[in-house]
């Protein structure tokens, strides 16, 4: 059965919602380079939307970090599964995430990247569920503050489906369910646990 989905945040609203932190990022670092680290996946269309639209110089590099797997629900475990090509040493580097939900994930990363050596370091993510923030994370750039519902689209996924969506959503809360237990049945499966 195909799932409801809402609309949270129009397309056309999230697209001038880039563009003027583009713009914004362009003006803060003229005359300089920026290095933005998408955190994969879910920040990669975020990221490339706004590489487009900034007018200074522009790398790009990539991290993947998982601590949702298939779940509506961060299992609390930050792991690193793919790292950085690049050196960040002495760039004035900006992380680009799709959302910063409970904290978690960037409270982990942040101080392991200024590690790394770079110029500067900033966050720019386009939501921020504030309702639901567990431990600090100070964001440089947002795009939108949004309610506590889990949603879906501009890379956000569902059990890793709707990330192409151009627009912010959400899936109706029975089909969220179902897809929780979905998600717990496949992990009790993986240990080993004897699910009907
Ligand atoms: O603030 P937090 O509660 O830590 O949640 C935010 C993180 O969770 C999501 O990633 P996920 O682990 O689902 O990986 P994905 O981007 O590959 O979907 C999202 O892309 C952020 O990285
Ligand atoms: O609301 C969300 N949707 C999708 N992935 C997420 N990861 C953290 N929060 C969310
Ligand atoms: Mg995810």
């Amino acid at each position: 059965m195909a799932d409801k989905i809402n609309v949270l945040i129009p397309e056309e609203t999230v697209d001038a919602k880039i563009k003027e932190i583009g713009e914004q990022i362009s003006k803060d670092y003229a005359g300089k380079e920026v290095h933005l680290i998408c955190i994969l996946k879910g920040g990669v269309f975020f990221a490339c939307e706004l590489a487009k639209r900034i007018t200074v110089p522009v790398s790009l590099d990539f991290m993947q970090v998982s601590s949702y797997g298939d779940a509506t629900e961060s299992s609390g475990i930050v792991r690193i599964k793919k790292d950085l090509d690049d050196t960040m040493e002495n760039k004035e580097v900006i992380i680009v995430e799709d959302i910063i939900d409970s904290g978690r994930t960037l409270h982990y990363l942040i101080p392991v990247l200024k590690q790394r050596n770079p110029k500067s370091i900033r966050l720019c993510a386009l939501l921020n569920k504030p309702d639901r923030r567990e431990v600090e994370v100070q964001i440089d750039y947002l795009g939108f503050d949004i309610p506590d519902e889990f949603v879906i689209g501009y890379g956000l996924d569902y059990a890793q489906k709707y990330r192409n969506l151009p627009f912010i959503g959400v899936v109706e809360p029975e089909a969220a369910e179902d897809a929780e237990e979905g998600a717990e049945q496949a992990s009790g499966e993986e240990k080993g646990d004897n699910v009907e």
